[in-house]
């Protein structure tokens, strides 16, 4: 009888099941990535993180979209693994470093149950190679580009996974949920790309509704807000401090001197899950 447990936290509303490959005998597949995401017929969850992997003093992490894709990186997936890593007894410094398919980003506990972390993101990239798109050259800030119906003022962004900020006067879940699927499918991103709709509200504050790769609509997302944030710094519309509104609550995007960009957020965890055993059956 091989029986697979699994943990649920969310960051934000932006949910996500832990896989421990050290409390569970076999990886993860495809398809049961697919089936345990599942909202009606799973358990449910915007994606899977699958680890610790320990090697070479190394702790390292896979995140999984809902539609079995393997993710480079995910803001609320880096924080929610960090408290993972504190309640199950695998990390006891303030301070420690996770390494995701994109590399390292260090993280800081701001409290003692680890429901509030700090995390170094690293530097947002602009350049049409840093997300693989095709037909364009350089930065791709502030460019008109033609999806679906109309043309949309967009900036991409790289946080270690691709990012397409579209900045508009006016955005809500409709507009999300309409454009979504034709940004992460458009021809000019072969590796598909998140969606963020972005409104400037004033220098310290913007807007985001987002649409996942591998995923669909979410709550929130970190790698989005530090995305939608660094679109909007780069384009001079807001200062160093930015706080991120999501469906799902804010986050806290910062910009030191040199442009490597912080985010701040809360984790909170769920519950434990024991599946069926013909679960996968
Ligand atoms: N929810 C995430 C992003 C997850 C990965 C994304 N769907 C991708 O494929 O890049 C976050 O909080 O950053």
């Amino acid at each position: 009888m091989v029986l697979v447990t699994l943990k649920k936290y969310h960051g934000l509303g932006n949910d996500y099941l832990i896989y421990d490959p050290n409390q569970n005998r076999e990886l993860l597949q495809e398809r049961q990535i697919q089936l345990l995401c599942r909202r009606n017929t799973g358990v449910g969850a915007d994606g899977i993180l699958s680890g610790p992997v320990l090697e070479n003093e190394k702790i390292k992490v896979r995140i999984f979209n809902p539609d079995g894709s393997e993710a480079e990186r995910s803001g609320n997936g880096i924080r929610i693994f960090s408290k993972y890593l504190k309640d199950a007894g695998y990390v006891k410094e303030k301070c420690y470093e996770l390494w995701t398919k994109a590399g390292p980003v260090q993280v800081e506990f701001l409290d003692e149950d680890a429901s509030r972390m700090k995390v170094d993101m690293g530097y947002a990239a602009f350049g049409a190679d840093s997300i693989h798109a095709v037909g364009f050259e350089g930065d791709m800030i502030n460019e008109s580009v033609f999806f679906c119906d109309n043309f949309y003022n967009i900036t991409c962004v790289s946080m270690g996974n691709p990012n397409c900020v579209v900045m508009m006067e006016e955005i809500s879940k409709n507009k999300a949920l309409h454009l979504g699927p034709y940004v992460e499918n458009s021809k000019y991103f072969p590796n598909r790309i998140n969606m963020q709709l972005c409104h400037v509200v004033d220098r310290e504050n913007i807007q985001i509704e987002i649409y996942e790769r591998g995923a669909g609509y979410t709550y929130a997302s970190g790698t989005g807000a530090c995305a939608a944030a660094s679109a909007a710094h780069k384009l001079g519309l807001v200062g160093n401090r930015v706080q991120v509104h999501m469906q799902g609550g804010d986050l806290l995007v910062e910009f030191a001197e040199d442009d490597r960009v912080f985010m701040t957020g809360p984790v909170v965890y769920i519950g434990s899950i024991t599946l069926a055993e013909n679960f996968f059956a």
